[in-house]
């Protein structure tokens, strides 16, 4: 059902929703003895386009669990598909997609009572079933084979869909041992050679042939391959734009796969958003991005055992409850396992997993003096016999009042890449629309977008990349309620406030006496 704004605050064109907006912040200045707390408004002119475009994806590292089980999952709900299973017949669906599968919480209806709609609602979003999708993989394995590989899906739902998944095949892609485990090299059989410039090229050249064969309006591309170490940031090599471009003209080794990619798509001017951890945006490409205007967004799809943490910790902290170890474990058997069983590419994920609670703990003084952290352990094992199916076990020790403490354990096993693939649907739709929103200060006229950097998507990844001196929030319903209340100003519309006013206090209540 559309959403109608009746408000002299919301104009409908046949272009876009133009919305005034006033933006409420509180400045705050610490005095001797007190903070000082000046409330501050800016009003802006928000300005959504109506028009959604032909959107293609293009997924670096297409042929893994992540990237196959997302293209199975957009041709099985693409066509309705059903399969039957123990428990009776399986419908497609995009469940833990909050774009597919959430909602929103509108306002109250005459009775009072609470109206929610679907996420995907509230403005004009790309709907999964008309996206298109291409990618590369240095694996050559067709998306059918590699459906198989996975062991992800179910055989039923594999066996209907395989007519159209063998049909494709990864592009041939870039690739360089260096960066990825040496156990990885028995499935490197399609990659490019040639020069990282030439390289590029290619990347460039096939963005273009996908851009034209699928009639698109938009490509945006996804690495949802390997974990890379971390690259080295060598001054006069990565650490500007100028020097991105010499370092590739140079065939400079510490440039990365993943940011040739990050390098290729901004020069053809696509989205790039990270699904792995490691520092694909080092400085030179965040400088190309912010330079050439470009949406560069990640790191690190933020799917089970951190996203629990994100929800976890934060509880236990506002609720004045002190984490002193965190401990998380899991073992999972797929090939993303078997990369993070070397220790440089684990080292890429142990960072992006222990720095998610950061701005928990650092928001409570009184929990935790100045510098003081909870003991943090990430253990990532590899065993190949559980395959997919992800088995993440942490244990939480906090101190409650008066010397006790608690101690949460969880036990959490799911086939990683069915979380995995409909954060990747979440991640390019958001992307798109914020291509769509446009920001101006209601005196000035001309309209600016989003900082190149979508720190928006924060909520979809463990290590949010924000725009350099801006916070970094992990806190996940602090995240969703940030891409909630955008959306709802895009519409005129105030932040939700949960205050609900209407409901606690007599002069909202029409003094309605109670009768219970
Ligand atoms: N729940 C999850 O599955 C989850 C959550 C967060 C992050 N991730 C990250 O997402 C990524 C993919 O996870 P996965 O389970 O699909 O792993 P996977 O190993 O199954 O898939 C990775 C794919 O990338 C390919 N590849 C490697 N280097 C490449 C290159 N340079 N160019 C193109 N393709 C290349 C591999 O051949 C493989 O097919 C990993 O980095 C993983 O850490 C996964
Ligand atoms: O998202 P999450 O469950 O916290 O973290 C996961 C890790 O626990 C897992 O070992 C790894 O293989 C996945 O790529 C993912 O990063």
């Amino acid at each position: 059902m559309a959403v109608f704004v009746n408000s002299d605050n919301v104009r409908y064109t046949d272009a876009f929703i133009e919305a005034d907006y006033s933006y409420h912040t509180t400045k705050v200045d610490k005095k001797e003895d007190q903070f000082v707390i000046t409330p501050q408004t800016d009003t802006l002119n928000i300005r959504t386009s109506r028009k959604v475009p032909k959107v293609g994806v293009m997924l670096v590292g297409w042929g893994g669990n992540n990237g196959s089980t997302f293209t199975a999952a957009l041709l099985a709900n693409k066509r309705q598909l059903s399969w039957p299973t123990k428990q009776g017949r399986q419908q497609a669906n995009w469940y833990g997609s909050i774009t597919q599968a959430s909602t929103i919480r509108l306002g109250t209806d005459a009775d009072g009572k609470d109206v929610y709609i679907p996420f995907h609602s509230i403005l004009p979003m790309v709907h999964p079933n008309d996206l298109e999708i291409d990618g590369w993989d240095i694996s050559g394995a067709n998306l059918a084979e590699a459906c198989e590989r996975a062991q992800v899906l179910d055989p039923y739902l594999q066996e209907k869909l395989k007519p159209f998944l063998e049909k494709l095949k990864p592009r041939p892609s870039i690739y360089d041992p260096d960066f990825i485990a040496a156990n990885q090299a028995d499935r490197a059989n399609n990659f490019l050679r040639g020069s990282k410039r030439a390289q590029v090229q290619q990347i460039c050249n096939d963005i273009e042939d996908f851009r034209k064969r699928a009639c698109l309006d938009h490509v945006i591309v996804v690495w949802t391959a390997n974990t890379e170490r971390f690259s080295t940031i060598i001054a006069n090599v990565n650490d500007s734009a100028d020097n991105i471009e010499k370092a590739v003209d140079n065939n400079y080794s510490e440039i990365s796969p993943s940011t040739l990619f990050a390098y290729a798509s901004i020069l053809m001017k696509c989205t790039y958003l990270n699904g792995s951890p490691q520092n694909t945006f080092v400085p030179g490409i965040i400088d190309l991005a912010q330079k050439r205007n470009v949406f560069i967004g990640g790191d690190d799809f933020k799917s089970g055992q951190t996203k629990i943490k994100s929800v976890l910790v934060d509880f236990l902290v506002s609720a004045g409850i002190k984490p002193v170890s965190i401990v998380s474990y899991n073992h999972l058997g797929n090939n993303d396992g078997k990369n993070l069983s070397a220790p440089s590419q684990f080292r890429s994920k142990e960072i992006s997993k222990s720095n998610v609670v950061d701005d928990m703990v650092n928001s409570n003084k009184i929990l935790y003096s100045e510098n003081e952290k909870p003991d943090h352990c990430v253990v990532i094992k590899y065993v190949p016999y559980v395959g997919d199916s992800k088995r993440a076990m942490d244990e939480y020790v906090s101190q409650i009042m008066m010397g006790g403490h608690n101690t949460l354990v969880l036990h959490n096993t799911c086939e990683d890449s069915l979380l995995a693939a409909p954060i990747i649907l979440d991640l390019v739709i958001l992307a798109e629309l914020c291509f769509r929103i446009e920001f101006k200060k209601v005196e000035e006229t001309k309209y600016s977008s989003f900082h190149p950097i979508l720190s928006v998507l924060g909520y979809l990844c463990k290590a949010p990349l924000v725009p350099k001196g801006t916070p970094i929030v992990n806190s996940l319903f602090r995240q969703r309620h940030s891409i909630e209340n955008i959306l709802r100003a895009c519409l005129g519309l105030p932040p939700e406030s949960n205050m609900l006013l209407e409901h606690k206090i007599l002069t909202l209540m029409g003094h309605r006496t109670s009768t219970v």
